[in-house]
């Protein structure tokens, strides 16, 4: 039986977990980011830099080789491993120990990018946000989706979701195929629209925030960063889920005024985040 919360900033500040003044990088959550192939690596920039400003304490981002400058110069503050390919991922080798990571930005669908997110699938028991062409993947091996932990978070806008899930007639059987879906599987479906639902299982979170500004490229790709980076500061996978979608669009509801619908892009949800956080009151 689908019971809707709505998430308002009460909601929201109920479920914030304040800065403790004596905490240090290394106890804010390490990212990893795994996306980025020729020609998308705007989407790991993206999102690296975003998961860096919504608080987590360091950020590894993993790309092909085709990235190497262009990841490091735009965000410095970004630490970076490469493929062994130049053009996509082929295998996600890596020996550091994230907190959380974030997949799917760019990472296109070639068949070697199939296979290394296959075996990293299989072995993987770090927080996961899957995005983008990760959720593309899955739908072309669904099979894979029982390689996914208990609370697995997914974050598909409609079109990736439908590739997942099958068509729909109307609202009713959207919601009713995804919550089958999410309980099936057992994971947080963030299903990206206007506005946003969270689907964790019969528990349906309604968000309040964001307006027609978020329809630019690169604000799925920003939002994965900033839920990746709450899971890995240690919020619970539905709080990061709900807390990362409410500045999301707290942060085009704060430009609104100052830049308009049109004008308003993807560096601009990051841009606004500092504001974001602090209309919280906090
Ligand atoms: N600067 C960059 O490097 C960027 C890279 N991107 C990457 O590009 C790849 C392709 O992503 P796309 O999402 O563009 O491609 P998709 O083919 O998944 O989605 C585009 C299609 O879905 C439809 N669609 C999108 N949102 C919808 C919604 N809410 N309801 C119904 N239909 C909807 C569009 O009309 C279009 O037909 C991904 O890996 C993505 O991360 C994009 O995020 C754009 C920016
Ligand atoms: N009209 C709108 N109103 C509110 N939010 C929107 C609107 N259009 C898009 N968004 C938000 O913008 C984001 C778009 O994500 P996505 O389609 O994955 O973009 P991209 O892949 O280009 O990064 C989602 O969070 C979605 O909810
Ligand atoms: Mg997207």
């Amino acid at each position: 039986m689908m019971s809707t919360t709505i998430v308002d900033q009460h909601q929201m500040l109920q479920r914030y977990q304040p800065m403790v003044a004596t905490t240090h990088k290394g106890r804010q959550g390490h990212v990893l980011l795994v996306g980025g192939s020729y020609g998308k690596m705007g989407s790991v920039c993206l999102s690296a830099k975003a998961a860096m400003k919504s608080g987590c304490g360091l950020v590894t981002a993993f790309f092909p080789q085709c990235g190497y400058e262009i990841v490091q110069i735009a965000v410095p503050e970004v630490m970076v491993l490469t493929d062994v390919q130049d053009l996509c991922i082929s295998a996600i080798h890596f020996e550091i120990v994230p907190n959380a990571i974030g997949i799917g930005s760019g990472l296109g669908q070639d068949a070697a990018t199939q296979q290394g997110l296959y075996e990293f699938l299989k072995t993987n028991t770090i927080p996961l946000v899957l995005d983008a062409d990760a959720l593309n993947i899955l739908a072309l091996h669904p099979d894979w989706l029982s390689f996914l932990a208990p609370k697995t978070i997914i974050t598909p806008h409609l079109k990736e979701l439908e590739r997942l899930i099958g068509k729909w007639n109307n609202e009713a059987e959207l919601f009713e195929k995804t919550i089958t879906f999410s309980k099936k599987h057992q994971l947080i479906v963030v299903m990206k629209g206007a506005p946003t639902h969270c689907i964790d299982g019969d528990l349906v979170y309604k968000n309040t925030t964001g307006n027609a500004a978020l329809a630019t490229a690169g604000s799925g790709d920003v939002l994965t960063g900033m839920i990746t980076s709450l899971l890995a500061q240690s919020y619970e996978p539905i709080d990061s889920a709900l807390l990362g979608v409410y500045l999301h669009g707290l942060t085009a509801d704060i430009a609104l005024p100052e830049t308009g619908y049109q004008s308003f892009i993807a560096s601009d949800i990051i841009s606004y985040l500092g504001k974001a956080y602090l209309s919280l009151g906090l």
